[in-house]
């Protein structure tokens, strides 16, 4: 069973119009569906207003589709019971582009990794504190680091901790929407090397939304092109992405650095296989 079954989605945000009417004719997303195995990482890729924050929304439960069905572990997450919803809460959790709006800016980084333990785990106030220090030291922090506010951290070290707090209930699934967009590329490089590592080392999978294909490219397994509310292209093998013949990714191959050495050998290599 998948961990992730996305079925048939369809969904469009309704507006008022002048006569006062809800208005659904605009469809966001159409007929989208896929699956995400345990331990692996589906990248979805798409240019600006494609449909992909959207359909990372109604896959973390947050804005409910019209039509379809959203499986995790096998629960439609719009229908299961109390108990089943809350233990999806659990496992499935999100991080944002912006590191600085996800966090409350009065908070402690101690604060705000505690929230989700807090709400779950049952911890003795050592145990609490113990359980934030590694979860701080997993993600390339320290002990120092716990009475810091938001505003004492770069974009890079706050995007840690809310990767911290994300994993500190040992989730199954991250959406990461367009998490590391917003960071230099020496940040997105090393936030990228950790995902990568936590993914590994917790058997976690990730739905990673992205415009940006390098990114996409380096930490998933499995890719999808998300253009106009369609999945146009959906790849076992990321390499398949460079060999389609689909228009819109052909356009998006283009937008990639053509002397981009990394990129160029990979090229070579598949269209010689
Ligand atoms: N809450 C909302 N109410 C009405 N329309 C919305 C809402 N959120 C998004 N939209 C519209 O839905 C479409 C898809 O938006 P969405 O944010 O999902 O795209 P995206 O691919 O994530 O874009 P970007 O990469 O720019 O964030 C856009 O036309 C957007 O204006």
């Amino acid at each position: 069973m998948s961990l992730l079954k996305v079925n048939d989605i369809t969904h469009s945000y309704g507006s008022r119009s002048f006569f006062n009417w809800k208005d659904r004719s605009k469809k966001v997303l159409s007929g989208i569906s896929f699956s995400i195995e345990e331990g692996t990482c589906l990248g979805l890729l798409g240019t600006s207003g494609a449909g992909k924050s959207t359909l990372g929304k109604v896959i973390l439960g947050l804005e409910r589709p019209q039509k379809g069905q959203i499986l995790f572990q096998g629960h439609d997450i719009y229908t299961a019971d109390k108990h089943t919803r809350q233990k999806i809460r659990r496992d499935l959790q999100a991080v944002f582009q912006d590191s600085y709006s996800s966090v409350n800016p009065r908070m402690t980084a101690e604060r705000i990794i505690a929230e989700p333990l807090e709400n779950y785990e049952k911890l003795t106030v050592a145990e609490q504190k113990r359980t934030i220090v590694e979860l701080l030291e997993r993600v390339g922090l320290s002990e120092e680091d716990l009475k810091k506010y938001p505003h004492q951290f770069s974009g890079g070290q706050l995007q840690r901790i809310n990767i911290a707090r994300a994993i500190s209930l040992k989730p199954k699934m991250i959406v990461l929407d367009e998490s590391v967009s917003s960071l230099d590329m020496v940040n997105q490089t090393l936030i990228l090397e950790l995902l990568r590592e936590l993914k590994e080392d917790f058997g976690l999978s990730y739905f990673f939304i992205t415009h940006d294909i390098k990114a996409a490219y380096s930490i998933s397994d499995t890719l999808g092109v998300l253009e106009k509310g369609e999945l146009v292209e959906l790849y076992d093998s990321k390499n398949q992405f460079f060999t389609s013949e689909h228009p819109v990714v052909k356009k998006m191959r283009g937008s990639i650095l053509a002397e981009h050495p990394r990129f160029r050998s990979i090229r070579t290599r598949v269209s010689h296989t």
